[in-house]
C-alpha cells in the first residue's frame, strides 16, 4: 500500500534548517524513497554526508533535480528565480516544483517564467522556524501542528496540489490554500514586521548600551532576550524577505507607526486609561490564541487579513 504523501524520489535544493528538517521529517514518516539534495560548499557536503540523513548529496542542482518527482527549493527567496532557471532544463516531466520561501508572490515572480510547461509549480511555505540555519539546525518536528501555507498558481492541476498537500500533512503540518498577494501580507504583520521591531530594538539597545555603558544588553530578561533571540535569525534570509515583500511589509509599518504614536500619545499625556484599555485588548488576544492551542498568529489564516482596529 502505497504510503499517503509519499515520492518516490525527492530534491533538496539547499540543507539549512528548513531542507534539513524536511529529510529528517520525510524519513521518519516513509514519505521518501530516495532523497537527493544539494550544498554550495564541500564543507558542508561532507557534513551532511556525516549526518547520514539523504541518501545523496551534490554539489550540482541540475543534477540532483534529474528524475525527482518532488523538487523543493529550500534556500533564501532571492536565489529562488536564477536556480529555477538553472534546474528548468533537467527537470522530469510531471514532477511537482515547491519552495520553502517565506514570501510568495515574489516566488511566483521569479520562479514561473523559467519552468516547462510539464511540471506543476505549487509554491509554499511552512510557517514554522526558528533562529538558527545550517545543516545542523533541522529537525524532524518541526512542522508538527504548524500551518503549511500552498499558493498555487490559477490553473494549476489538482492532483499536484493534493499530493503536496499529503506530503506536508504527513510531516505533521496543517495546511491552507491562499493567494500569495493574500499570503504576503498576513505573513507582512505576523512575521516579516515583528523580525523588523526586533533588529531595531535589539540594535537600538546595543547603541544605547554604548553611549550611556549601562550595559544594557548585559543586564536584560524576559522580554528583551525574547527580542535577541528573533533578531538572531539568518540576515541573508531576512534581507530577501524584506526586499521582496516590500509593498506590504511598508504598508503594515505604515498602521504600526500611526498606532505606535497613539500610544506614545497616551504615555506623554498621562492617560492611563488609554493605556489600560490598550494592553487589556491585547492580553485577550494573546490568550485567545494560547486557549485554542495555537500558540501563534496564525491562528488567523483562512479568514481575511486581521486590521488594526482603529480608536
Ligand atoms: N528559518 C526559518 O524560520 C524559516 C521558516 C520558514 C521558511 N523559511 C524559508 O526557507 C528558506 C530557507 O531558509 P533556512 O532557514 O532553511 O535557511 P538556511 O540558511 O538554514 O539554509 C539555506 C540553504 O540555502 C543555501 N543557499 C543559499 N543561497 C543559495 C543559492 N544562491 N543557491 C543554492 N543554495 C543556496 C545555503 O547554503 C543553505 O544550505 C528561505 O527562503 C526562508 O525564507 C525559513
Ligand atoms: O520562530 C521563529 O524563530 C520564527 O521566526 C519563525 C517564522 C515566524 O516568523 O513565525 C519566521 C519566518 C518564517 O517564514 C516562518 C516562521
Amino acid at each position: 500500500m502505497t504510503v499517503a504523501g509519499r515520492f518516490e524520489r525527492i530534491a533538496l535544493i539547499g540543507f539549512g534548517l528548513i531542507g534539513g528538517s524536511i529529510a529528517r521529517a520525510a524519513r521518519l514518516q516513509g514519505v521518501a524513497g530516495e532523497i537527493v539534495t544539494t550544498a554550495r560548499s564541500e564543507k558542508t557536503r561532507a557534513r551532511v554526508a556525516e549526518l547520514g540523513i539523504v541518501d545523496r548529496v551534490l554539489a550540482s542542482n541540475a543534477e540532483a533535480v534529474k528524475d525527482a518527482d518532488l523538487v523543493i527549493l529550500c534556500i533564501p527567496v532571492g536565489a529562488c528565480g536564477p536556480v529555477a532557471e538553472e534546474i528548468a532544463p533537467h527537470l522530469k516531466p510531471g514532477a511537482i516544483i515547491s519552495d520553502v520561501g517565506s514570501v510568495k508572490g515574489a516566488i511566483v515572480r521569479d520562479m514561473a517564467p523559467h519552468l516547462p510547461a510539464n511540471v506543476h509549480f505549487v509554491p509554499a511555505h511552512p510557517v514554522a522556524g526558528t533562529e538558527n540555519s545550517g545543516p545542523d539546525s533541522g529537525f524532524a518536528e518541526l512542522f508538527i501542528n504548524r500551518w503549511c501555507i500552498l499558493t498555487p498558481p490559477d490553473g494549476v492541476d489538482a492532483d499536484a496540489i493534493d499530493r503536496l498537500r499529503a506530503f506536508w500533512a504527513a510531516l505533521g503540518a496543517k495546511v491552507e490554500i491562499m493567494t500569495p498577494d493574500h499570503h504576503d501580507r498576513v505573513l507582512a504583520i505576523t512575521s516579516h514586521l515583528p523580525h523588523l521591531i526586533a533588529y531595531t530594538i535589539v540594535g537600538t539597545a546595543d547603541e544605547l548600551a554604548q553611549v550611556t555603558e549601562s550595559e544594557v544588553i548585559k543586564f536584560s530578561a524576559g522580554g528583551f532576550r525574547d527580542f535577541t533571540r528573533i533578531a538572531a535569525s539568518d540576515p541573508t534570509m531576512w534581507r530577501d524577505i524584506f526586499l521582496s515583500n516590500k509593498d506590504a511589509v511598508l504598508d503594515m509599518l505604515g498602521t504600526f507607526t500611526e498606532d505606535l504614536s497613539k500610544l506614545t500619545r497616551a504615555i506623554r499625556r498621562g492617560d492611563g486609561e488609554a493605556l489600560f484599555d490598550h494592553f487589556t485588548r491585547t492580553r485577550a488576544i494573546r490568550r485567545g490564541i494560547v486557549d485554542i492551542g495555537q500558540d501563534s498568529a496564525a491562528a488567523d489564516f483562512g479568514r481575511p487579513l486581521p486590521q488594526i482596529k482603529k480608536s
